[in-house]
């Protein structure tokens, strides 16, 4: 395992550029293999994810090459084959592989996927989904089985709740499926246009993708001409925000889609941090005389769950208390034992609810990262605390943080990554 050193307390100055968005990059290397080309996309963070998505390509004879940013993956020998079930559980986006292998070849099993520990993560939409398209799904032993012995028709669907994962699951099984699949209900992340661009690009009839109606048509082929360039992502920058807000004596955030962010910005600039929103990139100035604030957290275009925590070490500097309404993963709240041993005021008086206080004098501690924005929000912290802190269980900060030890150091904070 590996540990994060921050010697924190430093002020941060300078520019940050964010990568590909993970929650894209986890579903597209899956959707690759509907293809009968090989695919390259750019802009791919540089995260744990991918690379455990290329181990369980190579089980099934799909080539990968990852340099630069430059992903570039061959389907067109690919074999059916048991998935490692290691790689399996290291993530969540592992069940995408459910969606694009019963694309492909009409059935696919797949070990029950892992992913961060943030409460209950049921997948009985995303099995709604694939049975209404005309699939049989058995689980047995921690496996999901899914047959199409006839193929798989085109239906409609009517989410129970908005799911992002059951959004691109479904699309991922219906490209191919015969006739036309109506999802509605249908999640509206920037993540499922870049996963319907990707396939519109080789041939795919998906239309709708960002509203909550999805029509995708079925088509026998898909291949690949051009480059696809990953979307920024919208955590990561909000992390950098609120981090730059916190501890920032002004810090440019460069690759952002500020529209992707307008429901986080709006509330940092309701607790009085004068962001400037150019096209695409946000100044953060020094912050002062900050205000609390209510969060709900909500699909898509609401406030971001990913970002309850990030911002969490932000609102202890607003003068009184702020109120975090957890809808998505009420139990998302595994990182507050471990801020209020970073001198945190943080509180969880009920169900689904999380309360900060103003906290003077942050001071270093060993805490742990129990999944990935929680260990997001000790960073933070650490990085605002007087002393050193040590971050364990950094996986799961690299699992979706690009670069963060460079970038972080490129901003004038002393952090090291070490064996732990
Ligand atoms: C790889 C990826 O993109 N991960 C994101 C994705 O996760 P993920 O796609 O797993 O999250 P969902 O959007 O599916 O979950 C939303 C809510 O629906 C519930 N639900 C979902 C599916 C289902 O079949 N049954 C069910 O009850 C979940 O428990 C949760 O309460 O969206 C989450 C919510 O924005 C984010 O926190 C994750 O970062
Ligand atoms: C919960 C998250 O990821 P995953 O769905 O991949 O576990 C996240 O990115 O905050």
């Amino acid at each position: 395992m590996k540990k994060l050193v921050i010697h924190g307390g430093r002020r941060l100055s300078g520019e940050v550029t964010i990568g590909g968005a993970k929650n894209s990059t986890v579903a597209l290397i899956p959707a690759a293999i509907l293809a009968e080309t090989p695919v390259k996309f750019d802009s791919v963070p540089d995260i744990l994810d991918v690379y455990n998505l290329q181990v369980i390509l190579e089980s099934m004879n799909v080539t990968s090459t990852f340099k630069g940013g430059e992903l570039m993956i061959d389907p067109t020998e690919i074999i059916e084959a048991e998935l490692p079930s290691t790689a399996i559980k290291s993530l969540r986006a592992s069940y995408y592989f459910m969606g694009s292998l019963l694309g492909r070849f009409g059935r696919a099993t797949v070990t029950f996927p892992g992913g961060d520990n943030i409460g209950p993560r049921p997948i009985d939409q995303h099995i709604k989904g694939f049975e209404a398209l005309g699939a049989k799904v058995r689980e047995e032993n921690d496996t999901v089985y899914i047959t199409a012995d006839d193929g798989l028709k085109g239906a409609r669907i009517f989410l129970d709740m908005v799911s992002v994962g059951a959004t691109m699951n479904i699309i991922l099984a219906a490209v191919h499926a015969e006739g036309t699949t109506i999802l509605e209900n249908a999640a509206r992340e920037p993540e499922i246009i870049d996963l319907a661009t990707f396939l519109n690009n080789m041939g795919a009839q998906i239309r709708g993708a960002g509203t909550d109606v999805v029509r995708i048509t079925g088509v026998p082929k898909l291949e690949s001409k051009n480059t696809h360039t990953i979307i920024p992502d919208r955590i990561e920058a909000g992390t950098y925000l609120a981090l730059a807000a916190a501890q920032g004596d002004g810090v440019l955030v460069k690759n952002v889609i500020p529209e992707h962010l307008e429901s986080f910005t709006a509330k940092m600039i309701e607790m009085g941090v004068q962001l400037d929103v150019r096209e695409d990139s946000i100044y953060v100035p020094k912050s002062e005389n900050l205000t609390p604030i209510h969060i709900k957290t909500a699909p898509f275009p609401g406030f971001a769950t990913d970002l309850q925590q990030p911002i969490t070490p932000l609102l202890t500097l607003a003068d009184g208390e702020s109120v975090i309404t957890e809808t998505i993963y009420p139990e998302r709240t595994r990182h507050i034992p471990e801020l209020q041993k970073l001198g945190v005021a943080i509180e969880n008086p009920e169900y689904g609810q999380i309360t900060v206080t103003k906290s003077n004098n942050f001071h270093g501690a060993s805490v742990a990262a129990a999944e990935i924005r929680a260990g997001a929000s000790l960073v933070t912290a650490g990085l605002m605390a007087d002393g050193i802190t040590e971050v364990t269980n950094a996986e799961h900060v690299l699992r979706g943080y690009d670069h963060i030890i460079h970038k972080l150091t490129m901003l004038n904070a002393d952090i090291q990554i070490a064996e732990d």
